[in-house]
Formats: C-alpha cells, structure tokens, sequence
C-alpha cells in the first residue's frame, strides 16, 4: 500500500491495490472502444532471444485493448533475425507487426529521409522509436501509443493496462503519462535514478533557483523509466534524442507542448527488474557512465535552451553541490534498506557518486567548448510537411517485407 500524496505539478496516481486484474481489463477494454491505442516495443536481436521477451508476448496474447503492436526489431542486420521475431511475436496474430530498420527497406527509407535532407544517421532506441510513431501516425484512429521497454524480466500484462488507463479513460484528458516502481529484489537498484538524477536535480535547483523546468522534472519519481504512453498529437511535435538522453530529453519537450496539468505519473504496481548495464566507471563511453553522459548533456542542453548561461565556475560549483546531495541521498537508502532488510553496499554507492560527480564537470566542460544540439530526430510535422507520404511508405514497407521473407 503507497501514500496518496500529490506533490509537483503533475499528477500521481497511485496502487493502493484496490482495483483488481479483470476489473483493470473490463474497464481498458471499454474506454479503448472509443480510444484506440497502439503499443511499441523496441527490441534488439539479442533481448528478443531472452527469456522476457517471451514472457511479454505470453502476457500480450489475447489483449482486446490494443488495436496495434509495432514490434521494431533493431540492432539485427540478419534476415534470420526477422524471420525469429516474426515467428516469436507470431502468437499476438494480425495485430502485431515488424518494424525491421536494419532490412534492405528500412534501410531505404532512411536513405529517402537523408536524400530530402534529414540528418537520421545515428542509430539507436531514439530512433527506433521514432520510425514505430510514424508508422503509427499512418492510422488516423490510433488516439494514443504506449511503449515500454523488453527487457523486464517480472512482466505482468497489468504493468501495461495501468499505463494505458490513463490514457484512455473518458473521464480524463491526459495527453502523457509516465510509468514509476519501485526498482527492489534483495537490494535497490535503479542505480542513475536514484545516485544522478535525484541529487542532481535537487543541487541544480539550489544552484540555479525554481526554474519550472527543473521543478517539473524533480516531480517524477522515476523520470528514466523508459514506459510511457503519449497521445497521437503530441507525437507529432514532440523531438527525440537518438541516445540515452531519450527519456530526459522527452519529458523536455513534453513539457514545452503541453501543460503539467495534463500530465500524470502512474505506479505500475508491480516491482520491477530488467537487465543490468555494467557502471563503467573508467569508461564514459559504456554502460551506466554513457548513459549518465547522455543525460547530463541532454539537461545542460535543455537548461541552456531555456535562457541558463554556464560557466566552467557555475559546472565545478554544481559538482560540489551534487556530491553533498548525493551523499545525504546514500544516507537516506541506507537507512530505508535496512528498515526493510535489503542487502546494501555503501561503498560501492559512494564510489559510484564520485565517479558521477566527476561526470558532472566533464560534460560541463565538453558542452561548454561545444554547446551544439546533440543528435535528436526531426518531429514528424516536419518530415510530413516535406515528405507528406512516408509514414505510409513505412506501412508499405513492412507489408512487402512480411510478404517476402516469412
Ligand atoms: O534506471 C536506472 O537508474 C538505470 O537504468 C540503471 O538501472 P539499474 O541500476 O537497475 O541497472
């Protein structure tokens, strides 16, 4: 059982485990009558080999409250990959299809993009994400599109219907709505969220003041969940980061196109564990330290867009600020382990901190010398406006390559 504080501008709505499965399902099933919905799962060849996914495709059989699932397969250059994916998402039946970016086609179509000038180069989540929202905006009655990451090893279909409800429920107008959990097994995990982002966010808000940009963000309580669901609408002005900055970066531009009020955070409620990166702590091109990386220059970028002017002195005061938060952020874990008998290493914490300190002036220092726009992809208003058909060309791809290779 959670609290049901509010606090933030957005809104939280909790699991106070009052609502049960079949309720959940009957109540999904009527509001997407009226609301239809698209799901995305974003899956590389090794993940989809992985026992989750298949989990994720045993809970997905049988939904009546999805209209669309986009599987888009990423990092599987082999035909052999597809022909897999098309056979392990086989039991979702003609709802369910296979974005292949990696293909003869997929390739195509970001050669078009590139031909009319779009720079689409960097591959990735981001962009694997971005080309499943076009091939959804080809279907002017999907309302809304879902996405969650397939990796999560405890899977349950409730995870999702809690995340569309929001969405799709008469009785509200949510145009986002972001998933939170709690990342425990015998010890807490979600390691950038809770020993970056949170302290981060708390000394910059010191630093800098209540800018509502960092007030807002400080409000989710797991701003790098990657499930979230997004209204059509939104999807077409929204601008995606290629890399890890793609879930900061978003809630960026959610909260430049719509209104906090009109943004909810739900409990999924159900704990949650995936697949864990290695921190890399010498290493700022691998594992958790690229991640820290992309993020941190995903918010310096956003900050400075919004008027923020940085100095080399304002980046070593910002270090300072954050290892003092970090640090009473361990005290605060360690305590809130113990009382429930988990497993914690705080050397290890404190270890980590430092080496995400450090992060803190070194990207301070890259974005200083080069403050240009990381790689992000275009909105889709704009690709329509110069492409005005290619979601549909997307569509006719994934038709002619289920045709030919299954
Ligand atoms: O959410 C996070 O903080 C990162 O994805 C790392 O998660 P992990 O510590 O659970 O691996």
């Amino acid at each position: 059982m959670s609290d049901f504080i509010q606090l933030g501008p957005i809104s939280t709505l909790h699991d106070f485990g009052t609502l049960g499965s079949e309720q959940l399902e009957r109540t999904l099933e009527d509001a997407t009558s009226e609301y239809p919905m698209g799901l995305i799962l974003p899956v590389t060849a090794s993940d989809m080999r992985a026992p989750a996914f298949s989990t994720i495709m045993d809970q997905l059989e049988g939904t009546k409250f999805l209209k669309t699932v986009v599987v888009v397969l990423n990092r599987a250059p082999d035909v052999e990959d597809y022909r897999e994916c098309r056979r392990l998402t086989s039991k979702l039946g003609n709802m369910c299809r296979v974005l292949w970016n990696d293909g003869p086609r997929g390739q195509a179509s970001f050669q078009q993009l590139t031909d009319a000038g779009f720079n689409v180069s960097v591959p990735g989540k981001g962009r694997a994400v971005w080309t499943a929202f076009g091939y959804l905006l080809a279907d002017p009655e999907i309302k809304a599109m879902a996405l969650h990451d397939c990796d999560i090893v405890n899977y349950h279909r409730d995870m999702l219907m809690r995340l569309c409800l929001p969405m799709a429920h008469r009785g509200f107008d949510f145009d986002f709505c972001k998933a939170y959990y709690a990342r425990v097994t015998d010890r807490m995990h979600g390691r950038v969220v809770r020993l970056l982002v949170t302290p981060l966010l708390r000394s910059l808000i010191r630093v800098l003041g209540n800018d509502d940009f960092l007030i807002f963000l400080n409000s989710f309580r797991y701003p790098l969940s990657g499930e979230f669901a997004v209204t059509s609408t939104l999807v077409r002005a929204n601008r995606i980061p290629s890399d890890w900055g793609l879930e900061v970066g978003t809630l960026a531009e959610v909260f430049r196109n719509t209104a906090p009020k009109r943004i909810c955070q739900i409990d999924l409620g159900h704990p949650y564990e995936h697949k864990h990166q290695p921190i890399s702590l010498d290493d700022a091109n691998r594992g958790l330290m690229k991640m820290t990386a992309d993020i941190l220059h995903s918010i310096y970028r956003t900050l400075s867009s919004r008027g923020i002017v940085f100095s080399m002195g304002m980046f070593n005061t910002l270090e300072s600020a954050y290892l003092r938060d970090a640090q009473d952020a361990i005290r605060q874990y360690h305590a809130d382990a113990v009382i429930n008998g988990l497993e914690f290493d705080r050397h290890i914490e404190e270890h980590s901190v430092e080496g995400f300190a450090r992060m803190i002036t070194q990207c301070g220092q890259e974005f200083f010398e080069n403050p240009v726009m990381a790689h992000e992809m275009p909105t889709w208003t704009r690709v329509r406006s110069a492409i005005p058909d290619f979601p549909h060309t997307l569509r006719r791809s994934v038709e002619a390559d289920s045709a030919e290779f299954t």
